[in-house]
């Protein structure tokens, strides 16, 4: 792992269950490759870098080798947004470029996009010309599409399908598929998955029966109450399937809501998905002989889980790849200058821990003391003017740690690179803005709802074969810790399918499900007719003129017609905050 990161003092509490089918997967790792490296808990359980999780693939492979099965690596996208590793690079360079070099290290089966691939048209170009052709046809993004710089055509961004052999011989069939993702940039086209299965190339794709279907999916294997998140359009794609083979093995690999989380969709079909930030490492095992079943694992991903699954210890668990890799990844972030002290933390701030306002937030924090200070550093000739910020929940993506605040944990709290916009109006618009744009956000989410009531529902798995014969000690609760083993702070993860999931057992963090709305600092003591500053960044841009133009007809607002508040973007915001406050 990183120099400086520190270990997790936590042990799995059992092996892992083989089949013959064995997965490996996961998701929305936003750049983390560092690993987490605070020791406030339970950052060391998640302290493992990608050098360390390039060694622990390779002896899993080998293990697989040796008992005479299969282990596929699996990733279903959101690869960049999230740390100074992928976001920190300099001006000019698109997001995720060094650090895709470091994933093309590792030995995935099948990845596939997310929508952070496809926000920026650089970085989704950049992806499509430096990362997809190293993987020779196992970049699948099914329903995702490019054009060329100075081109109309739309070419498929990664391959459609990949039909493949699996080391034993069987046959898979993988599609990857991504959620009808709209905010994507101009030059990338993201069609609705009801519209991909019905295209004559995936019916004809899917014709053939393969030994099993893979499919990596940028989207919940549950159903999530926030309408930004609430995507899950597996059940057309299983239905997709299902239609054509009624007993066909289908591996369902989902992402987006950050989540650990799996469902039973009959007896040979199961989604399951890992979490977010290289926090989890999931496990799947199948036997497609034998009367069937699975097991299902969440890997903490830290030195201790790898070397404890595959019989390793400090002596024999590194590879040469891998610690060349832990190197790689050291240098970039010296060369960058991701370790450079901004300030020092008075305490911690969480993101999912506690809600809004409390004051161990960091939502607070930011709202009522980052985003103000930071504003009027920015704009000092705006500073006889009232102000009322307003933000996005889901810009700020990471909790804070007390002690050293460095660049990297700027990008892993607020990665995003949007400009501040501003409006004057009077405080009886003003203060009416947020709830007028969430409101419309809930418009929309019942309108979305109302559309997946139409669709036909999952049917009930009847005496679905779970667990695999032999993952008995899977059930029953996490396992009692013994008197000298304290838990440590960690996620307590509570799935929809059957037995306890977690690989080690922790003390419950906690844990929030919240919506991506909008918030704004405290309200003001001013007369509805007083003129103030309604200050958003520029991501949230079009919600809010909608919403202003709906409060305040005649104005006719455009995002075109907007102006910029200060020079600094919210990429920016934690580094000016941290040097004014914390040093
Ligand atoms: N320029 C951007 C891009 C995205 N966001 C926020 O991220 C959310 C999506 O993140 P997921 O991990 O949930 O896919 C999006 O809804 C925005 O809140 C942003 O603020 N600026």
């Amino acid at each position: 792992s990183q120099p400086g990161a520190t270990q997790s003092s936590a042990w799995p509490a059992r092996p892992l269950v083989w089949g013959d089918v064995n997965f490996l997967f996961t998701t929305d790792t936003h750049g983390w490759l560092m690993g987490h490296t605070k020791s406030g808990p339970p950052e060391p359980n998640y302290s493992a870098d990608f050098g360390d999780f390039l060694s622990f693939t390779t002896h899993m492979k080998s293990l697989a080798a040796e008992k005479g099965v299969d282990l596929l690596l699996i990733d279903s996208g959101d690869l960049h947004d999230g740390t100074g590793l992928t976001d920190g690079a300099p001006p000019g360079q698109p997001n995720a470029h060094e650090s895709n070099k470091f994933i093309m290290r590792l030995p995935y089966d099948v990845l596939t996009p997310g929508n952070h691939e496809l926000y920026q048209y650089a970085s989704a170009l950049d992806t499509y010309k430096s990362f997809v052709p190293h993987w020779s046809g196992k970049y699948i993004s099914s329903n995702v599409h490019l054009t060329l710089p100075n081109t109309t055509n739309l070419i498929p961004f990664g391959s459609p399908y990949r039909k493949f052999l699996t080391t034993q011989g069987r046959r898979v069939t993988a599609f990857g598929v991504l959620f009808h993702f709209t905010m994507n940039a101009r030059g990338t086209q993201v069609q609705s998955v009801e519209e991909l299965v019905e295209q004559p190339w995936f019916a004809q794709a899917v014709e053939e029966e393969p030994d099993m279907f893979v499919v990596a999916g940028h989207m919940p294997v549950h159903m999530e109450e926030d309408p930004e998140v609430n995507v899950n359009d597996w059940p057309i794609v299983y239905y997709a399937i299902r239609q054509r083979h009624p007993e066909t093995a289908i591996f369902i690999f989902g992402g987006h809501s950050h989540k650990r989380n799996c469902t039973v969709m009959d007896e040979h079909a199961i989604a399951i998905q890992g979490g977010r930030y290289m926090e989890t490492v999931g496990w799947l095992s199948a036997n497609l002989t034998e009367g069937g079943g699975y097991t299902r694992r969440y890997l903490d991903t830290n030195r201790n889980t790898y070397q404890y699954h595959t019989g390793t210890d400090e002596e024999d668990f590194d590879t040469l790849e891998g610690i060349e890799l832990t190197q790689y990844i050291t240098q970039l972030a010296d060369v960058w200058n991701l370790h450079e002290v901004f300030g020092y933390a008075p305490q911690d701030w969480y993101l999912d821990r506690v809600e809004f306002p409390h004051k161990n937030s960091v939502l607070t924090l930011f709202l009522n003391d980052v985003l103000p200070t930071v504003l009027r550093l920015g704009a000092p000739e705006r500073s006889n003017i009232p102000l009322l910020a307003i933000f996005n929940r889901g810009s700020i993506r990471y909790d804070i740690y007390q002690g050293p605040f460095t660049r990297n944990d700027q990008y892993t709290v607020m990665p995003f690179k949007n400009q501040f916009f501003y409006v004057t109006v009077p405080w009886a618009v003003g203060r009416r803005v947020v709830d007028e744009a969430n409101k419309k956000r809930e418009d929309q989410a019942r309108l979305r709802d109302a559309m997946r009531m139409a669709m036909p529902s999952l049917p009930q798995p009847s005496e679905v074969p779970f667990p695999l014969p032999g993952a008995q000690t899977v059930l029953g609760g996490p396992k009692e810790p013994k008197e000298d083993e304290p838990l440590t702070l960690g996620y307590v993860t509570q799935d929809l399918c059957e037995g306890y999931a977690d690989d080690t057992p922790h003390l419950s963090i906690g844990g929030l499900d919240r919506a991506d709305d909008f918030h704004s600092s405290p309200p003001l003591p001013i007369s509805d007719d007083t003129l103030m500053d309604v200050v958003f960044p520029s991501f949230v841009a079009q919600p809010i003129v909608d919403a202003l133009n709906r409060l305040f007809p005649g104005q006719n607002y455009t995002v075109a017609g907007l102006e910029k508040y200060m020079k600094w973007g919210s990429e920016d915001v934690f580094e000016v905050y941290a040097r004014e406050k914390w040093n």
